[in-house]
């Protein structure tokens, strides 16, 4: 496969233990208060001074570390203090800055998104000069936590990369060369790594300087389900790579350069990758697409604003399978039950009825469907695009040319009249955002309500190889 595609692919479908970024905050997120008397001391992390630092890290407890369910302190094993969460408060909240909800997008893709997740404050950090933290996993506080985020102040050091190993794999968070990064260190910014239980981790020695994090424990909580803040505008996603908007531009810049990619222009589709809170019943509202790009999250927000950022039309289109049980005798094996022709609708209009005279595809079409011819993109020759089980547990399987031939050799006096549309997809047609529909069909006199499953997907057509 040509290596602009498989970038863009794997960008978008990219499936990590952990995540980072930064986020651009407010001033007041920076002040410290901390303190194991009455009286407290007040540090502004944004501006604090070397005096100020060391002073903290004084007045910090040195940190001890979980073995065999004990809480040991072995200055081989990590050099840090540390301040329990009765002796200091920070302006920061990680819930109120929208953060929790930026690191859940980020941590579960798909229909796990559904996962309502709840953040608790758990320690303050400091690791002064050769301060650091050996390999290792978190302590589980309770059954339902599933990870650790860990929100580092901008307060200049050296050192002090957060190493992370899982499966073979490691990745390294090197937060003094994120935070003084220019533009992140002009919009006061922390800088933030979330990370599963099972992800080892951790800290190198801090060189110079003061590295100050705060870290919470992350837990499942279905009490807060369907909880879903809008999007947070200061807010910069470095990994996963999908949902970096620069990075996933370039991805998406080298495709379009790409002249030997759909020479002719052409449609690509991608799958959704987050579930949206759409009405999972459709009678005659407003189309529900219509708000759908302001909920947009991670990967599925970062690819819609690049299609725009490149002058194109990204949009958010219905797919529904349309079955054709006659179809099946003439076009597929026994074992499959029926064929299923992939129709592109612009909003979830509702059939209103389909009689045993008329063909309900060709009934569809006329609400404004289109056939979907579906190829993948950079597949030469194209080959069957298969699909997961549906809702329903119907094995759903677009063998490559099945439209097509369904189209031109099984129906060609339809033909004439459906119109055709053929998508490239870049990424697997999802199907978490469903919308249902009923079409009432008549068999002979007796009127049966069948259900409509559609789901979302986005589509662009992008234009000639010399022209774009
Ligand atoms: O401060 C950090 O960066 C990580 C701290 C950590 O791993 C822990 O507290 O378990
Ligand atoms: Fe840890």
């Amino acid at each position: 496969m040509k290596p602009a595609i498989e970038n863009l692919q794997k960008a978008l479908t990219e499936n990590l233990p952990y995540c980072s970024g930064t986020l651009a905050l407010d001033p007041r997120n920076f002040i410290l208060f901390y303190g194991k008397e009455n009286r407290a001391r007040r540090v502004d992390l944004l501006h604090a001074s070397v005096k100020q630092l060391n002073r903290l890290e004084r007045k910090c407890d040195p940190a001890p570390f979980g073995r065999n369910d004990q809480s040991v302190l072995d200055s081989t094993y990590r050099k840090a203090g540390k301040l329990d969460v009765e002796h200091f408060a920070v302006g920061f909240d990680a819930d109120r800055a929208g953060l929790v909800e930026a690191v859940r997008t980020a941590l579960f893709p798909g229909s796990e998104l559904s996962k309502a997740v709840r953040a608790e404050l758990y320690k303050l950090n400091i690791y002064g000069q050769d301060g650091f933290f050996k390999p290792h996993t978190d302590t589980p506080r309770a059954e339902d936590m599933f990870g650790s985020l860990v929100v580092i102040f901008p307060t200049p050091h050296e050192g002090g990369e957060l190493v992370l190993r899982h499966q073979g794999q490691e990745w390294t968070f090197n937060s003094s060369e994120v935070l003084s990064q220019p533009d992140i260190q002009a919009a006061a910014s922390v800088a933030f790594v979330a990370f599963f239980s099972d992800v080892e981790h951790e800290v190198l020695p801090v060189r110079a300087g003061h590295r100050v994090t705060v870290t919470y424990n992350l837990y499942y909580d279905s009490s807060r389900a369907g909880y879903a803040p809008p999007p947070v505008p200061g807010l910069r996603m470095l990994q996963p790579t999908g949902a970096n908007l620069p990075a996933l531009s370039d991805a998406f810049a080298m495709l379009l350069k790409d002249r030997t990619m759909l020479p002719d222009g052409g449609i690509l589709g991608f799958g959704l990758r987050h579930q949206y809170p759409l009405p999972t019943f459709w009678s005659g509202e407003p189309n529900p697409l219509e708000g759908l790009p302001a909920l947009l999250k991670g990967t599925d927000a970062a690819l819609f604003a690049t299609c725009k950022a490149h002058g194109l039309n990204p949009r958010l289109r219905l797919i529904y399978e349309a079955e054709d049980s006659a179809a099946s005798d003439t076009f597929v094996s026994p074992v499959e039950r029926s064929v299923l022709i992939p129709i592109l609708l612009d909003s979830p209009t509702s059939v209103d009825s389909a009689d045993d005279d008329s063909d309900p595809i060709q009934e569809i079409c006329e609400y404004g469907g289109v056939v979907m011819l579906p190829r993948i993109l950079g597949q030469d020759p194209p080959e069957p695009l298969l699909g997961p089980p549906d809702r329903r547990g119907k094995r759903i399987q677009y063998i490559r040319d099945l439209s097509d031939r369904w189209m031109w050799a099984y129906k060609p006096a339809l033909a004439q009249n459906i119109k055709t549309e053929t998508v490239h997809m870049v990424t697997e047609i999802t199907r978490f955002n469903t919308l249902r529909t009923t079409m009432v069909v008549y068999l002979g006199n007796e009127p049966a309500a069948s259900l409509m499953y559609k789901y979302v997907f986005l589509t662009v057509a992008i234009g000639p190889a010399k022209a774009r």
